[in-house]
């Protein structure tokens, strides 16, 4: 076993017996996923004015009690509203070894609903990050940005990935393994920064019809997270297809789910990181970056010519958006041993072999 890299499933059991990671009630089917473990919401919603970090000084729960406006009952499920930025405490409470770290992200699905979710610790000064040897409670900051959702306790909208040591791989070492496992397919892989770029595809699938993406409608029903294959596409979304130039100009503020040119794989040893690109390229962005686990897009798993989805935003002005052109990055980390269970069919996995793709909610 390598002495760094990226917890698999069986070591995120190990916490779990160990008690580095507390729930009051078991865990849930699934909920240990190969790299991640996703987090549930807890028994209360609190509507905030605005967000907020607890900073060195300051647990969550102290600056909660002074920012709070409404408490939302989630026992039996409630909506969570468009705009409104909402602080829900988690069912995991975590006591970290030393020398353990971890990251959060929104679960795929949540970024694919345009559900604005951060995880805070007490103390900290960043979102998604915990330090090592963390020992408290987790919150989510959940703000629903263009359906309005329903959301309970054991809702899953975000994971977290633990890590010991430095995991991630350099320029170089990204070079080798692509060299041998090609992680993107693309004919000049472009890898700067420790990352490896993805583009957007604006010609569409063969077979497709020149679908190349989504539009988010506004002032739609609600979306229930917690139900799949439930709801009607163009109830909530508008079709985009290309003619003759391969190009999107973004409206700004829209939401757009588009896919990558790339296919992507994850090596079994490896998992990645969606990062957004370089904002000084334009004031548009992959808005939710997102885990890639081992074996997405790897053939012993099912998932040969896997793309990533990639959710596209601009902000401040009309964008043109071309075919091809960079929007975010790979970062890959090594296992620390190879997960018991590879992302696919053997999980029950929503993505995996997956091209232009919406959340596991629409049929
Ligand atoms: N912007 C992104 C982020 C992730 N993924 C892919 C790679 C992940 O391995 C896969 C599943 O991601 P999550 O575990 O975050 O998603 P869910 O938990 O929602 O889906 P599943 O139930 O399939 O695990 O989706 C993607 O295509 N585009």
């Amino acid at each position: 076993m390598r002495k760094t890299g990226i917890l698999p499933d069986r070591e995120i059991s190990a916490l779990f017996e160990a008690g580095a990671l507390t729930t009051p009630r078991p865990l849930d089917d699934g909920q240990i996923q190969p790299a991640s473990l996703d987090l549930r919401l807890g028994e209360t919603a609190y509507r905030v004015r605005a967000s907020f970090l607890p900073g060195p000084e300051h647990k969550v729960a102290d600056k909660l009690a002074r920012l709070k406006l409404h408490e939302v009952d989630l026992t039996d499920g409630a909506v969570l509203e468009t705009g409104c930025v909402y602080i829900v405490p988690l069912l995991e409470r975590l006591d970290l070894p030393a020398g353990v770290a971890a990251a959060a992200n929104p679960k795929s699905s949540t970024g694919r609903l345009d559900i604005f979710t951060r995880v805070m610790a007490d103390h900290c000064a960043e979102f998604d990050k915990i330090p090592e040897a963390y020992a408290g409670p987790l919150y989510l900051e959940v703000s629903p940005r263009t359906f309005p959702i329903v959301a309970r306790t054991g809702s899953r909208l975000s994971q977290i990935r633990f890590r010991r040591g430095k995991a991630a791989l350099d320029g170089e070492a990204l070079l080798d393994l692509h060299r041998t496992e090609t992680l993107v397919a693309s004919e000049q892989p472009n890898v700067n920064g420790g990352g490896i770029a993805l583009s957007i595809d604006l010609k569409g699938a063969a077979g497709a019809g020149g679908l190349v993406g989504y539009r988010a409608k506004h002032h739609t029903a609600l979306i229930d997270v917690d139900k799949r294959d439930a709801l009607n596409v163009v109830d909530y979304w508008e079709p985009l297809f290309i003619r003759d130039q391969p190009e999107l100009i973004l409206d700004p503020d829209e939401f757009y789910i588009l896919v990558s040119r790339e296919a992507v794989h994850v090596p079994p040893d490896y998992a990645a990181e969606m990062t957004p690109f370089d904002p000084l390229v334009g004031e548009f962005r992959v808005h939710y970056a997102g885990f890639f686990d081992p074996g997405f897009g790897h053939s012993g798993a099912g998932g040969t010519g896997s793309r990533a989805v990639l959710e596209v935003r601009s902000h401040e002005v009309p964008f043109i958006l071309e075919h091809g052109q960079i929007v975010g990055r790979l970062v890959y980390e090594h296992m620390l041993s190879r997960p018991k269970a590879l992302y696919g069919a053997d999980l029950g996995s929503n993505y995996q072999a997956q091209g232009l793709k919406l959340s596991k909610h629409f049929r």
